[in-house]
């Protein structure tokens, strides 16, 4: 934080909304989480986050004969899109992966509040940066660490953009597996097997943890 950010905060006053939380969930029909998918590149986040997703707000659950519930407003927050934009400015460094998880962590945070159920899909390696996430939702918005859970080796043998080869010859540092740390999850909600199921099987495990723990029922605050 710059010198001029620190003593412009103390100038700064909180206003609080006059829509409640609770609230605005209730018009939404359900509340706000955060569903966050954590795993090496090529894991699998992306294409299980964007298949819940799709199960949500298109109520295309095919596997699903029991209920007619309506449409879930949910949103996938990307690791490669993100950095399109919102974080274009950050590169792979502790630092910079550090500052993208916590402006991600902001966003997904707001769009909670908001009543979204946020599904991000970050690798996120760094348990610091996912531990400040879950506590900075306490008293806001579940949060629901899910680790895609898939092997080194798998992983390179997918490698659909060809980067795990290019980390291996060199041309990328600092690559995820390679020569940069993942810590796995101590505590996850959810650990989905990605490498030995497929990505509708996990997806589908995913909507099912989500209505067997009733996650985005609304609890009066
Ligand atoms: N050095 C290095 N390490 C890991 N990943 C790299 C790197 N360089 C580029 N990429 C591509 O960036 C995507 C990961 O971005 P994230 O924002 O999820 O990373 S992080 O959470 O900040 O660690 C990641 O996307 P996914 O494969 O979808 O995970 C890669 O495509
Ligand atoms: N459970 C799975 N089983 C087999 N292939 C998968 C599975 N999950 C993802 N894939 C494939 O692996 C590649 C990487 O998936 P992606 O969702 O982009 O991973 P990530 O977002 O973690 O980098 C894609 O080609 C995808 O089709």
């Amino acid at each position: 934080m710059t010198e001029d950010a620190k003593n412009s905060t103390n100038n700064i006053t909180w206003h609080q909304p006059t829509v409640s939380r609770s609230e605005r969930w209730k018009a939404r029909g359900h509340g706000g989480a955060v569903l966050w998918f954590t795993g090496l590149s090529g894991s699998g986040k992306s294409s299980i986050a964007n298949q819940v997703d799709s199960m949500l707000v298109l109520n295309n659950n095919d596997n699903d004969t029991t209920t007619t519930t309506s449409s879930i407003h949910s949103y996938v927050l990307d690791g490669d899109n993100v950095r399109h934009g919102l974080c274009a400015d950050l590169g792979f460094s502790l630092e910079d992966r550090a500052e993208n998880i916590r402006r991600v962590g902001e966003v997904a945070k707001l769009m909670a509040d908001a009543g979204t159920v946020v599904l991000a899909a970050f690798i996120s390696p760094y348990r610091v940066d996912r531990d400040r996430i879950r506590s900075s939702l306490e008293g806001v918005a579940p949060f629901c660490e899910i680790f895609v859970q898939a092997s080194l080796g798998e992983c390179e043998s997918r490698d659909p953009k060809g980067l795990y080869q290019m980390a291996r010859e060199g041309k990328i540092k600092n690559f995820t597996g390679i020569d940069d740390p993942y810590e796995e999850p101590l505590n996850a909600e959810l650990i989905l097997d990605s490498n030995s199921k497929s990505v509708d099987e996990l997806a589908q495990e995913v909507v099912q943890w989500l209505q067997a723990n009733d996650i985005l029922k609304i609890k009066d605050s």
